[in-house]
């Protein structure tokens, strides 16, 4: 199901953080949200998600606006990984992971065996069957990452919306987690700040700077050394990836771009 973001503004405390957002997840498309801290990422996902209501513009769902949606409907369609992730769970991974599947349930129904498949399945995909007797607060923090991912896998969703779904993996299992993303071919809306992996994971990027999208094109298209340098104040060279051919980007990590060109600058 296609996303599309229709001018999209947000105030909280009395200051906008996102302002005038237009931009679209065409159905299968893996979209990257990219850009430095504070940027407005994880406000314009948690609009998406219904977390927050925007104060102009809209956020539609294959056309349907979703605040003209029921929460449960909401929910059949989008499942959210947030970057809020909560570790006190007094549960098992099952169970967690079995939450995704409450869209689907009248309240306080069982599990029936599509529930069983789905959440079996889901936690076998992010490498995590043998775990659903564990308990979730016990977890690693890479491992709980990959319980609410399971649980929005269980969700069964038309579309992904997730907030830096790579923090705390290790390099193997973020390996994983893109490949299983790039195998789902599932509208997907995702925030990255390792802009390598967003270069190699995402159909388009979309680079936020100061609450407003400053440019949107294919990884090639939009990772430039001018933009680096302009919106994220970094030094780096485009190359491409020796073993797949992406746009890969080097940088240069012993001088931030504003103080190497406040060096080339005349006295
Ligand atoms: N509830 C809130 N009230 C007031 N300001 C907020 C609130 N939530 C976020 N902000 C501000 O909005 C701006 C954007 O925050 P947001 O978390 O969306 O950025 P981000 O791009 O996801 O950042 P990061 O890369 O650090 O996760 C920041 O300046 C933040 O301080």
């Amino acid at each position: 199901m296609r996303i599309t973001i229709d001018d999209v503004t947000v105030t909280l405390a009395g200051r906008d953080v996102l302002s005038g957002i237009h931009l679209i997840a065409a159905e299968g498309e893996i979209a990257g949200l990219v850009g430095p801290n504070g940027s407005g990422k994880s406000t314009l996902l948690r609009t998406v998600y219904r977390h927050l209501k925007p104060q102009a513009g809209r956020v539609l769902l294959a056309g349907r606006d979703v605040r003209s949606m029921t929460t449960t409907e909401t929910a059949r369609h989008i499942a959210a990984l947030p970057q809020e992730r909560g570790s006190d769970f007094e549960f098992t991974v099952r169970e967690v992971v079995a939450m995704g599947r409450s869209p689907y349930k009248r309240a306080f129904a069982g599990d029936d065996d599509l529930d069983r498949s789905a959440v079996a399945a889901a936690l076998e995909q992010v490498g995590l069957d043998g775990y659903g007797r564990r308990g979730f607060a016990a977890l690693s923090g890479g491992e709980r990452q990959r319980v609410l991912l399971a649980r929005a896998f269980a969700q069964q969703p038309d579309v992904l919306v997730l907030d830096e779904p790579t923090n705390h993996l290790d390099v193997q299992h973020q390996v994983e987690l893109l490949a299983l993303l790039r195998a789902q071919r599932r509208t997907t809306l995702i925030s990255l700040h390792d802009l390598n992996a967003a270069a190699s994971l995402c159909d388009r990027l979309h680079v936020l700077h100061e609450g407003a999208v400053v440019a949107s094109g294919t990884p090639r298209e939009v990772l430039t050394p001018e933009l680096l340098a302009k919106v994220f104040g970094v030094r780096a060279a485009i190359v491409e990836h020796p073993l797949t051919g992406d746009p890969l980007i080097a940088f240069d990590h012993r001088e931030p771009a504003s103080s190497s060109a406040q060096a080339a600058s005349p006295v």
